[in-house]
């Protein structure tokens, strides 16, 4: 189960998380909703540990974030430009990134990799991807080890009619293995198709919670 209680953040006098507290649970994709410049994406940095909050906190499976790890532990995230070197392949900067955990082999690297819809032993640098390409090796890393948690920002952007079907699909899969994903999404449909509960952000509050399918 994951806690966030009453988290604050402000930046440069603007407040960008305000009061906000939610308590989530496995095998469950929460849908985040709100218009551009609500706080969503903060809210996944928060959660992640990538930034942290002024006042409030977050705990995870009982343990606090920022004092009984640094970032969460078995965490799968999509919002970072996740640090893939230009000038590799696909599969060598996920080879690279799988190297900090060593919980999977490469075998498993290229399995996420072909379940986005990518070939695995493309030889082309990822300078040379599209787009869509770059969103689905990130979304193929965010999910390559299994995390329990999954943060996926916007994870249907620029992606092709078949690649939104595709990642559609694994993100079900991921939540049928058990995961707790969270996806932030300005794409109803990806709302309406694949979340559990939906919150809505409003300048850094909570201001609601919906349901997806009650349109
Ligand atoms: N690096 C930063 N420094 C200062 N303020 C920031 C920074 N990044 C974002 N903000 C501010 O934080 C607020 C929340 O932004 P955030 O990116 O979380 O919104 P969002 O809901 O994800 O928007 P979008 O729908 O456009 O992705 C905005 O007011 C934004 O200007």
């Amino acid at each position: 189960m994951l806690v966030v209680n009453r988290i604050r953040k402000t930046i440069k006098s603007k407040v960008i998380l305000n009061d906000i507290s939610l308590t989530l649970n496995a095998g469950t994709i929460y849908g985040f909703v709100g218009r551009n410049g609500s706080g969503k994406t903060m809210l996944f940095r928060a959660i992640s540990g990538l930034m942290k909050v002024d006042a409030g906190d977050i705990s995870y499976q009982g343990k606090k974030l920022h004092q009984d790890f640094l970032v969460l532990p078995n965490l799968g995230i999509t919002i970072e430009n996740a640090g893939l070197y230009p000038e590799f392949t696909g599969l060598k900067n996920l080879q690279l990134l799988a190297k900090l955990n060593r919980k999977i082999d490469t075998e498993q690297i290229k399995k996420s990799i072909k379940r986005v819809g990518l070939e695995p032993n493309d030889s082309r640098s990822f300078r040379k991807y599209s787009l869509g390409m770059k969103q689905r090796i990130a979304i193929a890393q965010a999910i390559m080890e299994q995390p329990d948690l999954i943060l996926l920002d916007e994870p249907t952007n620029s992606l092709d009619e078949e690649g939104v079907r595709l990642i559609r699909q694994v993100i079900r899969e991921e939540k049928q293995r058990g995961a707790m994903i969270l996806l932030a999404s300005h794409n109803k449909e990806d709302i309406q198709l694949l979340a559990d509960k939906v919150f809505y952000l409003d300048a850094g509050r909570l201001v609601d919670e919906v349901y997806p399918h009650a349109e």
